[in-house]
């Protein structure tokens, strides 16, 4: 793992000690969008994904890509879960694709088609236009917004994910689901400090109790239906039992152990086609096998029974 400099990789991970053992997520770089406003049109066949299956901020894509009716019109690249010296791989393993684009080796080679000197960290999602070799944006939280309604009136599909009246309840639910529960878990499995750590967890469990109260009350965090508050959640949950709990240390208590939100999730998962975007193996590898600063015997564990979920 680590990211490219003026154009050349370097093995490098994230320096907790500049920031007192704290993880710090860093921007993302590419942040257009696609309308009739931007240089990105919405077209069939032109926008293309680059995902890892096991990556919570890409899976929200691919989700919103199945709900909102998009496989025909946007293609996917599957990378390789393990992420190890070079980054994120197109070497072969089952449930990935490689580079059905270009072929490329690594996805350092995506960001450096874009620009040949580029300084950035190699993250996935990433959506990518094929007419311009361009990356449209590479932050979830705004290509699943593009997803949501730059393609209705190609696909017909007009469901709308983020709707105006719900706009305000969502924006304020999501700062504190991804401060506390997406990013939560990343702060205290990379925290190196101990009481960084501890920051962590508990707002992260606190957070965790306050959707419980919530679903407790109502099918979905925000409104009667999903949402993409719900989608966002959703990919942090589906992971938590499974890897969160042990590898990243969150573990006071598992999303099995929370009645509402276990069946939030369950419920969520038995959506048409959102089981198909859940790949266990690719989750537990990837952050098994490539955190080997967390885990250096690379082994993977075995469980959760997962049966209950089908
Ligand atoms: N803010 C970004 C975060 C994406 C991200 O951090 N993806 C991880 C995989 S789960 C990644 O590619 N990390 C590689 C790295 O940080 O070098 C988003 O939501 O799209």
């Amino acid at each position: 793992m680590g990211l490219l400099i003026d154009g050349k990789w370097h093995d490098k991970w994230y320096d907790t000690d500049k920031s007192g053992g704290r993880f710090e997520r860093q921007d993302s770089l590419f942040r257009n969008t696609i309308g009739e406003n931007s240089e990105f049109k919405a077209e069939s066949g032109r926008y293309h994904l680059y995902v890892s299956l096991a990556c919570p901020w890409a899976h929200r894509t691919l989700i919103m890509r199945e709900l909102k009716s998009l496989n025909s019109h946007i293609g996917v690249s599957v990378v390789n879960p393990e992420m190890l010296d070079k980054g994120w791989s197109f070497l072969p393993h089952k449930g990935s694709t490689g580079d059905t684009l270009y072929g490329h080796q690594f996805m350092y080679e995506i960001y450096l088609r874009q620009q040949a000197d580029i300084t950035t960290r190699v993250t996935v999602p990433v959506l990518w236009d094929k007419k311009t070799e361009k990356i449209v944006n590479n932050e979830s939280a705004e290509i699943i917004r593009i997803l949501n309604t730059s393609f209705n009136d190609i696909t017909g599909n007009h469901t709308d994910y983020y709707p105006e009246t719900l706009q305000s309840e969502i924006d304020e639910v999501n700062q504190w689901v991804y401060n506390d529960i997406n990013n939560g878990v990343y702060k205290s499995g990379f925290a190196t400090e101990q009481q960084v750590y501890e920051e962590a967890v508990n707002a992260l469990f606190a957070a965790l109790d306050k959707v419980e109260a919530r679903l407790e009350k109502q099918p979905f965090l925000v409104g009667g239906t999903l949402t993409e508050a719900d989608i966002r959640l959703f990919t942090t949950l589906v992971r938590f039992d499974a890897v969160y709990h042990g590898h990243f240390k969150c573990n006071r208590k598992q999303i099995s152990d929370y009645p509402a939100m276990f069946n939030y999730m369950k419920r969520i998962y038995r959506m048409p086609g959102v089981a198909d975007t859940t790949n266990m193996e690719h989750i537990k590898r990837h952050y098994y096998y490539s955190h080997t600063m967390i885990n250096p015997t690379q082994v993977v564990p075995v469980g959760p029974d997962l049966s209950l979920w089908k």
